[in-house]
């Protein structure tokens, strides 16, 4: 059994995914300010709404315990019974149509807070910077804004209103139940704990025991998925009665789970009749005696019978409405954990538009690291001219993107300065460093649309025609007009299909568009065959003209023509030079381009 533990640790059900978290009225509070915007327009609307029904179906006992039977039928007055019978039809058409409003106007307001949480999570995840980005999941953050929000749409749709039709529904009944005979009320009040038992507690300890027969079997699947898929290994090593082992340990749990769930959910209905029969045994031994004794008339009585069928559903949903709210309070905590995320990039009040960019970039004694743990980059100054092309070469590991990825800001200095034309980055606005520097990268994101939307990606108010001649620059209309509907094509999400090397031509095309001052290639030729890397050389080099551009490369074939290579170690600066001065002085790039020549010698 101890090993059949062990194996269990393997499939752990980790806190992030709580279902349910602790009352919390701040959290609560910052909820319903979602709702603010509609305090004027729905949410009144749907409250009058409620009242109108609310109170028919208060006042309609009364009417005919009170005023049929103890008048009407009392006095035997027909034309009363009729006008009775008429007022009550009145009142319940009210009531359809308060129904009915409510619940299209609570609806309408659910799905509107929903969207604009919704909208509001996501446009503040978009703001994050890349560290957040870093340490999360792209998954986890679908959950959030998906799974999440998806589970707040309950409360905000009936709970809200809900709530308060339950609240004005018990009061009132309440208030009526002891205007008509105290005494009675108070015996038959009893059963009111009782039921707020059963719904609050009962219930969710009987959905937390469902939880577990799920949770244990996904574990269950986790696992047959496993054994099947390595039964060759578990049959090659003999494996097989420890396998089973570790399968019967985990079918128990889950058969003990499936029992414990049956269990306390059999004993719901019979709780809940129980909870009726008790009223109904008070009203009846208890009622019978106040009328014999003359302390309440057969209308009270009968009034009584009435309220006492409409205690299950209010106090029901109030308790199903407490265990939504512990669900909404661990569902709205993981929201707002990521709405207080604020992005460790961030624009000063008073930073400057860098116009007109010319892309000369200074690192002015840098320090960066990505975490405490370690530096990426220790101390580095360096300078790239205006309209110069840098190429930046080092081992895996040496801070090559770490270098590009501060020249956009996606991060800031821990210490030193990033300038561009003479201007501390982060003194300027984030939209004008990167609207003027385009970035290319090794594996080019391809998003759902058409070829010509993707490109247009640079430049999202350029003509189809200067689409189409930006890829004709670069050398990608060729193999896009030979797609079934040329530019008109439409690709999937990340451009399956697509060669690397197409989606590589597509991103050129779409940074020539974007027309930066500042062009950034890191690794952007590593998919590209030898044949077209030579035909794109001269498209590459038109690309690169006029401004300036750092190349970030592993083939150290494509960097030759550069300006000025910078050969990195360990975020330092070894040598620098252009091919022919790093060659004569045979340090550390002269043994990168020999190694690699043995190895393309090799192959
Ligand atoms: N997002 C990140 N979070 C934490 N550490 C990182 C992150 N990105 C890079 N690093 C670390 O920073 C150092 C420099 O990485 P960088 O990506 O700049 O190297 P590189 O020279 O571009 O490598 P490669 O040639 O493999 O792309 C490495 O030690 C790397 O582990």
């Amino acid at each position: 059994m101890a090993r059949n533990k062990k194996h269990l640790e393997r499939f752990q059900y980790t806190e992030d995914n709580a279902i349910e978290k602790p009352f919390n009225w701040t959290q609560l509070l910052r909820l319903l300010k979602y709702v603010r915007p509609y305090t004027k327009t729905l949410l009144p609307i749907a409250i009058v709404a409620m009242l109108v029904s609310t109170l028919v179906r208060m006042f309609v006992p009364v009417i005919i315990g009170r005023v049929a039977f103890d008048v009407a039928i009392a006095d035997e007055n027909i034309r009363l019974l009729v006008w009775i019978v008429i007022g009550i039809s009145v009142m319940y058409l009210f009531n359809y149509v308060g129904n009915l409003l409510r619940i299209k106007y609570v609806n309408i307001l659910g799905q509107n807070v929903i969207y604009d949480l919704r909208q509001h999570l996501f446009s503040h995840v978009q703001r994050l910077s890349h560290r957040f980005f870093d340490t999360k999941s792209a998954g986890s953050i679908l959950v959030r804004i998906m799974n999440d929000i998806n589970s707040l749409q309950e409360l905000f749709t009936n709970g809200i209103i809900n709530v308060l039709m339950d609240i004005v529904l018990l009061s009132g009944i309440i208030v009526l139940l002891f205007a008509l005979s105290p005494k009675l009320a108070l015996a038959v009040l009893i059963i009111i704990p009782i039921m707020f038992y059963i719904s609050t507690k009962l219930r969710r300890n009987i959905r937390r025991s469902w939880q577990t027969v799920r949770i244990e079997q996904s574990k269950l699947n986790s696992h047959l998925n496993e054994s099947l898929q390595g039964m060759r290994i578990t049959q090659a090593f003999a494996q097989e009665n420890e396998n089973a082992e570790y399968f019967e340990g985990i079918n128990t749990t889950n058969f003990q789970a499936w029992n414990d769930a049956s269990r306390k959910s059999a004993m719901f209905r019979p709780f809940v009749e129980m909870s009726n029969a008790v009223g109904t045994v008070i009203l009846l031994a208890y009622g019978a005696h106040l009328i014999l004794a003359g302390d309440i008339t057969i209308g009270t009585f009968v009034s009584f019978s009435f309220f006492l069928g409409m205690f299950w559903e209010p106090i029901s949903r109030l308790g199903q409405m407490y265990n939504q709210l512990l669900m909404a309070m661990a569902a709205s905590e993981r929201i707002f954990e990521f709405l207080d995320e604020q992005p460790n990039v961030k624009e000063k009040e008073n930073a400057v538009e860098i116009m007109d960019m010319k892309g000369h970039i200074e690192f002015d004694r840098v320090q960066f690291a990505y975490d405490d743990k370690r530096i990426a980059i220790p101390d580095l100054s360096l300078e790239m001219k205006q309209g110069e092309t840098v190429a930046l070469v080092g081992h895996t590991g040496s801070g090559k993107s770490t270098i590009a990825n501060l020249i956009s800001r996606f991060y800031d200095p821990t210490e030193g300065r990033v300038k561009i034309d003479g201007i501390d980055l982060q003194d300027a606005t984030i939209e004008s460093v990167r609207s003027q520097i385009s970035v290319v990268l090794q594996d080019t994101f391809v998003f759902s649309g058409t070829i010509m939307e993707n490109i247009r990606f640079g430049r999202p108010d350029a003509e189809d025609e200067e689409v189409k001649e930006a890829a004709k620059v670069v050398g990608a209309d060729d193999f896009i007009e030979r797609l079934p509907e040329g530019y008109f094509t439409e690709v999937e999400e990340r451009g399956n299909i697509l060669s690397a090397g197409e989606r590589q031509l597509l991103s050129f095309a779409r940074a020539l568009l974007a027309d930066p001052r500042i062009l950034i290639l890191d690794e952007a030729t590593s998919s590209i065959d030898t044949e077209t890397e030579m035909r794109i050389q001269e498209a590459l080099n038109k690309l690169l003209e006029g401004r300036t551009a750092i190349m970030i490369a592993h083939r150290l074939s494509t960097i030759r023509e550069a300006d000025r290579i910078f050969v990195l170690q360990d975020g330092k600066i070894l040598e620098n030079g252009s091919h022919e001065e790093l060659m004569e002085r045979e340090g550390e790039y002269y043994e990168l381009v020999k190694s690699q020549f043995q190895m393309l010698d090799a192959i």
